[in-house]
C-alpha cells in the first residue's frame, strides 16, 4: 500500500441478503466502525449489495448521514431499452452507487463475459460518473503452470481498452485468483504482490506514471481479518475485495482497520 493511493475495502455480498438484512447489515457495520472512530478518509469503506438491496441502503445512508459507500455487482452494456433484466448504468447512479464492480470470475465464468464486454461495461459506468472496479485473475491451471501474471496482464489490458491515462488514473482493479475465492485458499501476500505490481506496471507502460500511480489494485480472496493486515502491508496492493467475510460485520470492520490488525 502506498501512502499517496486512499486504501479502499470493498465487500462484494454476491446473491446474499434481502434488503431488510441488507439495513441490518448496514447498520451493524456503521455503528462497529463508529465505535472505533473509524476515519473514513483514511480507508475507504463500500459495501456492494444485489441490486435490489440498493435502494435500501441508499436511504439508510442518506438519512443516517454514513460514510460508507456503496455500489453494485454488476451493470449492462447497454445504456437503456429492450434488454430485459438488463439494469443500466444511469438507474446505479441515480441510486448514488459510487462504484459498479464489472468482469467478476464469477460473471466471466457464469455469463460468458468476455474482456471486450468488461470494458464495455466499465466505460458505461464511467460515462455514469461511477468507479468501476474491474476484475481479472487465473484458474488454478494457470497458476499451476505458472502463467498467472502473462494472464492478469492481458485481461487488464483487454478490460482497459479505450480508457485514457486520466481515467486509469481514477480506476480500481481488482485481482482475484479464482482458486482462492470462496476456497479459503487465501493467496500468500507475495502471490498478490507479484501480480498487483504486474497490473501497475503495466499500466505504467500503457497509460503512463500518473495513471500508475494513481489506479488503486486489490486483491480477492478469502481475506479475512485474521489475514488482511499481511496482504494490506504489500507496496502494489491498495486494498481488498471481500466476498464472505463482508457478511459479517464485526469481521469486516476488522478488515477495514486492517492497520490495528496483527500481520501473520
Ligand atoms: O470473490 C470475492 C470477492 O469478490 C472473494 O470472495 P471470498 O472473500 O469469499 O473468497
Amino acid at each position: 500500500m502506498a501512502a499517496t493511493r486512499t486504501p479502499l475495502m470493498a465487500g462484494n455480498w454476491k446473491m446474499n441478503l434481502n434488503h431488510q438484512e441488507a439495513v441490518v447489515l448496514v447498520q451493524k457495520l456503521a455503528w462497529t466502525l463508529s465505535d472505533k472512530k473509524h476515519d473514513f478518509a483514511k480507508v475507504e469503506v463500500v459495501v456492494v449489495p444485489p441490486f435490489t438491496d440498493l435502494r435500501s441502503v441508499q436511504t439508510l445512508v442518506d438519512g443516517d448521514r454514513l460514510s460508507i459507500r456503496y455500489g453494485a455487482q454488476d451493470v449492462s452494456v447497454h445504456e437503456s431499452g429492450a434488454y430485459t433484466g438488463e439494469i443500466s448504468a444511469g438507474m446505479l447512479a441515480k441510486l448514488g452507487c459510487s462504484y459498479v464492480v464489472v468482469g467478476h470470475s464469477e460473471r466471466r465464468e457464469h455469463h460468458d463475459e468476455s474482456d471486450e464486454t468488461v470494458s464495455a461495461k466499465a466505460h458505461r459506468a464511467l460515462d455514469a460518473g461511477m468507479t468501476p472496479i474491474v476484475c481479472v485473475g487465473e484458474g488454478l491451471e494457470i497458476r499451476q503452470a505458472g502463467e498467472q501474471v502473462a494472464h492478469c496482464v492481458a485481461q487488464v489490458a483487454g478490460s482497459l481498452a479505450g480508457f485514457s491515462a486520466e481515467q486509469v488514473a481514477g480506476l480500481v482493479v481488482a485481482y482475484e485468483p479464482v482458486w482462492a475465492i470462496g476456497t479459503g485458499e487465501v493467496a500468500t501476500p507475495d502471490d498478490a504482490q507479484e501480480v498487483c505490481a504486474a497490473v501497475r506496471a503495466h499500466v505504467r507502460e500503457t497509460h503512463g506514471d500518473a495513471a500508475a500511480d494513481g489506479v488503486r489494485v486489490l486483491y480477492g480472496g478469502s481475506v479475512k481479518a485474521a489475514n488482511v493486515a499481511g496482504i494490506m502491508a504489500e507496496t502494489d496492493v491498495d486494498g481488498c475485495l471481500v466476498g464472505g467475510a463482508s457478511l459479517q460485520a464485526d469481521e469486516f470492520g476488522g478488515i477495514c482497520r486492517f492497520y490495528d490488525m496483527p500481520v501473520l
